[in-house]
């Protein structure tokens, strides 16, 4: 079994797509340091987290600067998981963690996998993405699957595999990675901030039958 989550939603009907699709997650960004559609303000993001309905796990996704702005941003927005980009260490990690109620996935650079090791022990989960050099996630990029399947075997943490997935792709990662969950982004979009609600839930239906051996539908 896979959990799939749905990143960069921005408006209520496509948070009721995401929930419709069968997605046991979805992400809001905001904060962010870099220049992206799918960033909103953080009382939007509030209030998208507001109209989540039960069962759907609700994720801020942000890069705040100091450990102090991390737990305000989710003190502000409530959401059921707090998603880091950044170069927060373990022990800014732990601080956040022991001042929030929101649980926290560390995102991790699917080249430093070193980062991974080192951080897992105080988060709740480590997202492994294809970063930006500016630090940001929603690439649209891949990366080496392969790696990042090692990490999910020696990691004694529930991974999550971000990076150019797809409708199209996500069946292939499921079966190299095996990840606790999926994560996409730009890769369930019409355009910029606006998801196209077909490949949501293509998404998510081959992602779970991957998991489960089922062969993928790929959407015409
Ligand atoms: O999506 C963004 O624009 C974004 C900006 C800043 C930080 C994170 C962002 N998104 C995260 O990136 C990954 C994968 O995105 P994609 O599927 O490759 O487009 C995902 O974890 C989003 O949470």
């Amino acid at each position: 079994m896979v959990r799939a989550k749905v990143c960069g939603v921005t408006s209520e009907s496509d948070l009721r797509a995401v929930e419709r699709a069968g997605a046991d997650a979805v992400g809001v960004i905001s904060e962010v340091t870099v220049d992206t559609p799918r960033e909103v303000s953080l009382s939007r993001a509030a209030t998208l987290f507001d109209a989540a309905p039960p069962f759907l796990t609700t994720t801020l996704v942000s890069m705040p600067a100091s450990v102090t702005r991390a737990v305000e941003l989710a003190a502000a927005a409530s959401p059921d998981v707090l998603q880091l980009h950044g170069d927060f260490d373990a022990d800014e990690f732990q601080r956040i963690g022991a001042q929030t109620d929101a649980r926290v996935v560390a995102v991790v650079d699917s080249e430093s996998p070193a980062r991974a090791r080192a951080v897992a022990h105080v988060v709740d989960g480590v997202l492994v993405d294809s970063v930006s050099d500016d630090g940001g996630g929603g690439t649209g990029e891949t990366h080496d699957w392969t790696a990042t399947a090692e990490v999910v075997e020696t990691l004694d943490a529930p991974v999550t595999l971000a990076g150019g997935l797809t409708p199209e792709n996500v069946a292939e990662a499921v079966r190299t990675v095996r990840p606790y969950a999926v994560d996409v982004a730009s890769g369930v979009e019409a355009e910029g901030g606006v998801k196209d609600h077909d490949a949501v839930r293509a998404f998510v239906r081959n992602a779970k039958a991957a998991a489960d051996g089922i062969r993928p539908e790929v959407p015409s």
